[in-house]
Formats: C-alpha cells, sequence, structure tokens
C-alpha cells in the first residue's frame, strides 16, 4: 500500500483533506508539524507528501527540500493560497514539488491530482518513451500530434507532467510547430478535460475589443454594449483559457491579467461584482517573451507568473523523420478528402522535402500537401511539382509578389490555413521583374562554393555554412535526381 503524508499546521485543513481522500487507495498519515513529518518519513519511505506552505518553525518547500534529499522519488505536491505562488514557482522551477493545489481546493481536482500522483509513483520512468514507441509503430498520434522524434517524445513526456502540476504553463515554438495542439493536449490530460477549452489568439483582437471579450461587460458598459457580454474568463469556467500570442496583449491589460492570475477574479467593464476565475491559463508566443520584457512591451512580473512550467516546440526541420511521416500522413488525409486516388510521394519528392526548411513548419506543410494534392494527376506525387512548390515560396518574397498571379486551387480559402499559400502561383510574362536569382540556385552556388573552399570536404562545408552535414548530402542527392529526370 503507498504511504500519504499530510502536512499542515491547522487541524481543520488536515481534517477536510482525510476526509476527501477517504476512499483513495492509499494510507494516509498526516502530521500538524514539518518535523513531525521529516521524523515519520526517517523511518517510512513516504510516496506522496501533500504540504502545507506556510508553516511557523520551517515553510512546507523547506520541508520537501528534505524529504526530497532522502527520498527523491517522493512525489510532492504544495497546497497554497494563490498569493503564495512566487514561492510555488521556485518550488516547482527548483524540482522540488510536481504539483500544486491552490487553496480552498475543489475536492474533485484534488482527488484528480493526487490519484494521478499515486499512480505516477509506481510508473517506471521509461513508460511514457515506451507507450510513445508503441505510438509510432502503431502510427497513431498523441493527442493529434503525429511524431516519432526524440525531441517531441520529451514534449509529449512534459506535456503529461504539465497536465496535472497545476501551474500557468507556458508554450514557445515557432509559427506552426503546434502551439495549439500542445495546449489542447495539457487540457485533454487534466481533470479539466470534460470542461470548456477556450483557445485566443491575441493577435486576432482590435486593441479596444480585447478587454471586453476577455472581461465581458454589462449593458451600457462603453457605446455599443446594447446587452451583457459573458467574457471568455467566465466562459472558460473550470476549464482551460489558451492565450497565443500573449505578447501582442496591450501593456494595460497585461496589468489587469496579472491581477485576475494573481486574485484568481476579476470583473466585466462597466461591472463592480467580482467573479471568481477558475480557469487553468495556458499562454504562447512564437516570438521571445524575454526579448519582449527587455523591449519593454511586456511586463517583467507577468513574465514571472506565466513562465513557470515551460514547453519548448522545436521547429519541424530539427525533427528528423518527422516530415516524411507528417507529409505522407497529411497526403493520405488530404487525397481522400479531395477524392483524388493519390498514395504518397516519389523518392525524390520526399528528399526534396526533407532537405527543405519549412520556416511556417507543420502549417506550412499542411499547406502545401493540399496544393500538390490538388496540382497532382499521378499516383506519386513526383519531385518535379514539388520542385515547383517549393520555389513558390521563395518568389513569394516582397520583391516578387507584384509579379505573380495567383490560380485558385481547391484550397478552404477562409481557413487561416489558405494564408500563403505556395501552390499554384506563377510569374506573369508581362510585368518586368528585376534581375533576381532564383534562390534554389543562390543556395546551390553558395554550398558549391563552401564545399570547394573546404576541398570537398562536407563535414567542413557544412560546419561553415551552419547546417548538419546531412542536409548537404541530401541537397546534392536532390541535384543528382533532378539532372537525372532531364
Ligand atoms: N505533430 C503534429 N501532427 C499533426 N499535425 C500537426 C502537428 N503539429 C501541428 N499540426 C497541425 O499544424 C497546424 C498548426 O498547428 P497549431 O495551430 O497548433 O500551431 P501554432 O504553433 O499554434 O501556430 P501559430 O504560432 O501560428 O499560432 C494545425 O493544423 C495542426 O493541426
Amino acid at each position: 500500500m503507498k504511504r500519504v503524508v499530510l502536512v499542515d499546521d491547522e487541524q481543520s485543513i488536515l481534517d477536510a483533506l482525510l476526509r476527501c481522500l477517504d476512499e483513495i487507495d492509499a494510507d494516509l498519515f498526516s502530521f500538524n508539524s514539518p518535523q513531525k513529518a521529516l521524523d515519520f518519513c526517517q523511518d517510512y519511505e513516504p510516496h506522496l507528501i501533500i504540504s502545507d506552505q506556510r508553516m511557523p518553525l520551517m515553510n512546507g518547500s523547506e520541508m520537501l527540500i528534505q524529504i526530497k534529499e532522502k527520498w527523491p522519488a517522493c512525489q510532492c505536491i504544495l497546497l497554497s493560497a494563490y498569493h503564495d505562488f512566487d514561492a510555488v514557482a521556485d518550488a516547482f522551477n527548483n524540482q522540488v514539488i510536481e504539483k500544486y493545489i491552490c487553496k480552498p481546493w475543489d475536492n474533485d481536482e484534488l482527488t484528480f491530482i493526487v490519484e494521478k500522483a499515486i499512480s505516477e509513483t509506481s510508473k517506471p520512468e521509461t513508460d511514457i518513451l515506451d507507450n510513445d514507441k508503441q505510438v509510432q509503430e502503431n502510427g497513431q498520434a498523441f493527442h493529434g500530434m503525429i511524431s516519432s522524434s526524440p525531441l517531441m517524445q520529451s514534449v509529449f513526456e512534459r506535456i503529461e507532467k504539465a497536465s496535472t502540476a497545476n501551474v500557468p504553463i507556458f508554450i514557445t515554438g515557432e509559427t506552426g510547430t503546434g502551439k495549439e495542439l500542445v495546449a489542447k493536449a495539457c487540457h485533454e490530460e487534466s481533470y479539466r478535460a470534460n470542461e470548456p477549452f477556450i483557445p485566443v489568439n491575441c493577435a486576432n483582437f482590435l486593441e479596444n475589443l480585447i478587454e471586453s471579450q476577455l472581461f465581458g461587460h454589462k449593458k451600457g458598459a462603453f457605446t455599443g454594449a446594447d446587452s451583457d457580454s459573458k467574457g471568455l474568463f467566465k466562459v472558460a469556467g473550470k476549464g482551460t483559457l489558451f492565450l497565443d500570442e500573449v505578447t501582442t496583449l496591450p501593456l494595460s491589460l497585461q496589468a489587469k491579467l496579472l491581477r485576475v492570475i494573481q486574485e484568481r477574479e476579476f470583473s466585466p467593464l462597466g461591472s463592480h461584482n467580482l467573479e471568481p476565475f477558475h480557469a487553468q491559463l495556458i499562454t504562447a508566443s512564437s516570438t521571445s517573451l524575454l526579448s519582449a520584457v527587455k523591449a519593454g512591451e511586456f511586463r517583467e512580473d507577468l513574465f514571472y507568473r506565466l513562465n513557470v512550467l515551460v514547453i519548448n516546440l522545436p521547429p519541424l526541420r530539427d525533427r528528423g523523420h518527422d516530415i516524411a511521416q507528417l507529409a505522407e500522413h497529411m497526403c493520405q488525409r488530404v487525397a481522400l478528402e479531395q477524392s483524388k486516388d493519390i498514395n504518397g510521394f516519389t523518392p525524390e519528392a520526399m528528399v526534396l522535402l526533407e532537405s527543405y526548411s519549412w520556416p511556417g513548419n507543420i502549417r506550412q506543410l499542411e499547406n502545401f500537401i493540399h496544393s500538390m494534392v490538388a496540382l497532382s494527376s499521378e499516383t506519386l506525387i513526383s519531385d518535379t511539382l514539388c520542385q515547383q512548390g517549393l520555389d513558390q515560396f521563395s518568389d513569394l518574397t516582397p520583391e516578387s509578389s507584384a509579379s505573380v498571379v495567383t490560380v485558385p486551387v481547391e484550397v478552404e480559402a477562409t481557413s487561416p490555413i489558405a494564408e500563403a499559400v505556395p501552390t499554384a502561383v506563377i510569374k506573369s510574362e508581362s510585368v518586368s521583374a528585376p534581375k533576381i536569382k532564383p534562390l534554389r540556385d543562390v543556395e546551390r552556388e553558395t554550398i558549391e562554393q563552401a564545399i570547394d573552399h573546404c576541398d570537398g570536404n562536407i563535414p567542413k562545408a557544412a560546419a561553415l555554412l551552419e547546417v548538419s552535414p546531412s542536409t548537404i548530402y541530401r541537397k546534392m542527392q536532390a541535384w543528382e535526381s533532378q539532372v537525372s529526370d532531364k
């Protein structure tokens, strides 16, 4: 039987914890001082400790540091009021605690978190990775995310941890790397899974409307407020509010958001009534939050509040075989949607896809696949068609945009994905273009110059070009296959 140790200097809190956890499959031991709990843990290994933070003589995190030194596998949960959050964030970042519960707690939330923590005490470290290997072999995805890259396996592992840690989650990653999917996965893994998941892209709001969208308003609060409106803080309820591109929030609103996070309450515009804020907050940015702080565009105090558990998404180009895996998967899905008899890509086409850098990441790849499936008349999409599609990316520069004509293809025009679709863009002969070489030629010349300079030594040339040698080999392979095609 697992041993769960409860520590709080207030007997009424211990009694409430004991009542709430009465049904769980573990032995419960309660102590009204950290020292008594430490004495007990000298003799008996604890599997899970739930401790209050504020206690006389020794606080919760100080006690948990000692417990972790002796029993590193013990799961530690800190119990604290939200205004003690700085101590919680420190304990979390110093890996003293795995989870956090805010006082006053919700009994269902507490039971879910404790049961999950107990199950984690018996899970071998390798479990998640083994599971992911299975996922990969079975061709399934982790909450809709397809990947076999080791970098992404550790992201999946972090999502599992984040989902019950109950601390603010911040997701970083270039545009199109899947930040919203990660936020949704955190939500789906948590006890909030049956509550709403509300994604909000802060960059999409007009500055004067975003406050009312988030906080809600009362009728007459401002010109045009004809009726009461629930804000997204309220709509999120006990679910998850995902604020994407959080650095674009105006400074005045950042101050208000900070207050909501600290006080866990807010009032709609035009109202003096305070409403509770119960939702889990997940934020994300495709640009550096720290740089925004340094530039004076983002509040430092808010940065520390949000930047507690960070999930960093690698760009697609660093995910190895994922480009091929995603391309094949998306191609089959899109072919089915478009009722086309297309099975995938030729090996030469795949070499091209794998050697491209995909600055717009998975969203860009998705757009590309839509256009390739729409344009292909072969069962396997050829390298020639792919090369034409990839060439359009370099043509979509501001300098060349005046000289292109877009041919509509079967891509949802209203979808945000449709932006920057590389698809059927052809050059208009009648408009004179400045003498600019295609990017692929410039790239090839630069690579060849570097190889010459290094007397044919590819690893040295790769180092000069700041890419991996395999990138150069792939490009050379692609050039060769183009020549043999002609
Ligand atoms: N690992 C993945 N497997 C399959 N599809 C994915 C994966 N990652 C992202 N996608 C898809 O790529 C597209 C972009 O993902 P998402 O919107 O989550 O990215 P984002 O990082 O939030 O983008 P932005 O920075 O523009 O807000 C979506 O259509 C999503 O379903």
